[in-house]
């Protein structure tokens, strides 16, 4: 059922007012929620007790009624007190940006580690708001065994202590159970950093078409269909890390990872979760990021991303810049231009010239050299058919000569046989 709300927001000297106000009403969409009414005010600070000044709380009041409203969404992470009285003044539920994205996150968490990191981030969250009625109400569920007394705003000292002891030991819980499965996943990661083979991740703002590229790339290397990730028109569709090996028609490996999407204002209870969930791209050789080209607000999309990335300490990584959905923003593609990629990850062409752009960037080490591989050494013809890229072959009486591309490793491997 769709809800009606009311988003509201302040304006401050240093924030990109307008698109975070579309962001968040993006939010509610993806929460079901129906904007019926959007009110701002600007201010050079929130007020400490109410988050907006007293008139301006009291014109919300007046239009909830007036609409018939019943929710308010609040543009910031409110402090517990500036909930708890603009819940007073408004008489209505107050959701703040935080509560909204964790909401969503909850509704699409599917693997268990996912759940366990939105429930850890929802509680954490909670912790500290215990009096305030709608977000528990919001949320009982995962508070568990909590009991849900505490929705009783005046309810006593004791009572309060307890549900807060409870929810602790709740978390703790939690974050035993999510740091077992993520010593697991470490260990893969790290199996798979000895493997040398190189990665690339797509990273950058939530339905920007990370999923869509990751799949057209599977697709058109013939890939089995079930390797395919979920893609969907909505935010957060991915929350997952998934990696998928890619091996093009020249033997050249590569092992692709499709993240989790950003969007700005991250709830800091999130930031964390996301370091994990974001470790294959820390690791990435090459970053490829993902940008909507075809939104007016891409230039602050990028600016969320990277800033994001920063928090979560992925820096120094080589970044292409791949503008998605030109076959939208009707302009020419697919174009490679410095390390800006104009495409389409519905368009075969350009996922051609994308798998080219990878090789450039990460196999600019490799070496063409020719070999006369005597017959007794069938063994290495089989190696160079696996691994190499070979461009010619003769069958000479003392052996096999080939013209083959290879990595270094090879090289050095087959140096006694370069006849070149
Ligand atoms: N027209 C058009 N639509 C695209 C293109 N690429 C992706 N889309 C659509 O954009 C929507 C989002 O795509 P996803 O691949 O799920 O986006 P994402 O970046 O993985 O999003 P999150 O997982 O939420 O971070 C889907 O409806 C896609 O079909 C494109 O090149 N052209
Ligand atoms: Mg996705």
């Amino acid at each position: 059922m769709t809800v009606p709300v009311i988003i509201s927001g302040l304006e401050t000297e240093n924030e990109n007012f307008e698109y975070t106000m579309s962001e968040l009403s993006a939010l509610c969409e993806a929460n079901d929620m129906e904007v019926v009414q959007q009110i701002s005010q600007k201010l050079e600070h929130p007020v400490a007790a109410t988050y907006f000044g007293k008139g301006k709380a009291e014109e919300i009041f007046h239009e909830g009624e007036l609409h018939e409203v019943e929710t308010l969404i609040v543009n910031d992470e409110l402090t517990p007190t500036q909930l708890r009285n603009l819940e007073d003044i408004t008489e209505m539920r107050v959701v703040d940006r935080t509560a909204l994205i964790l909401e969503i996150f909850a509704s699409r968490a599917h693997t268990k580690e996912a759940k366990l990191q939105v429930q850890i981030a929802k509680l954490q969250y909670q912790l500290p708001r215990l009096r305030t009625s709608s977000i528990n109400k919001m949320d009982q569920q995962t508070a568990g065994n909590a009991g849900g007394g505490y929705t009783n705003r005046g309810s006593g000292e004791t009572k309060m202590e307890l549900n807060r002891r409870v929810i602790e030991k709740r978390i703790n819980n939690l974050s035993k159970e999510l740091k077992e499965i993520e010593a697991n996943q470490e260990t893969q990661s790290k199996l798979r950093d000895k493997s040398g083979i190189k990665t690339v991740a797509l990273v950058g703002y939530t339905n920007a078409g990370k999923s869509t590229t990751m799949n057209g790339l599977l697709k058109m290397l013939g890939q089995d269909p079930e390797k395919e990730v979920f893609e969907k028109d909505m935010l957060f569709a991915t929350l997952d890390t998934s990696v998928r090996k890619l091996k093009f028609n020249d033997n050249k490996e590569i092992l692709l990872s499709d993240t989790v999407g950003f969007v700005s204002k991250l709830p800091h209870q999130l930031v964390k979760a996301f370091r994990t969930t974001l470790y294959e791209a820390s690791k990435a050789d090459l970053l490829i990021q993902v940008i909507d080209g075809a939104d007016e607000h891409a230039k602050e999309m990028i600016e969320t991303t990277t800033s994001t990335l920063k928090e979560i300490g992925v820096t120094d990584i080589p970044m292409i810049y791949a503008y998605n959905k030109a076959d939208l923003a009707q302009i020419p593609y697919p174009i490679m231009e410095g390390d800006q990629l104009t495409y389409s990850a519905r368009d075969q062409k350009s996922l051609e010239l994308l798998i080219n752009v990878i090789k450039e960037k990460l196999f600019d080490d490799y070496q063409t050299h020719t070999y006369l591989l005597p017959f007794s050494e069938g063994r290495y013809l089989e190696v160079l058919n696996q691994e190499a890229n070979i461009l010619r072959t003769e069958y000479l009486a003392e052996g096999t000569k080939l013209e083959v591309e290879v990595n270094p490793i090879l090289a050095a491997k087959l140096k006694q046989f370069q006849i070149d």
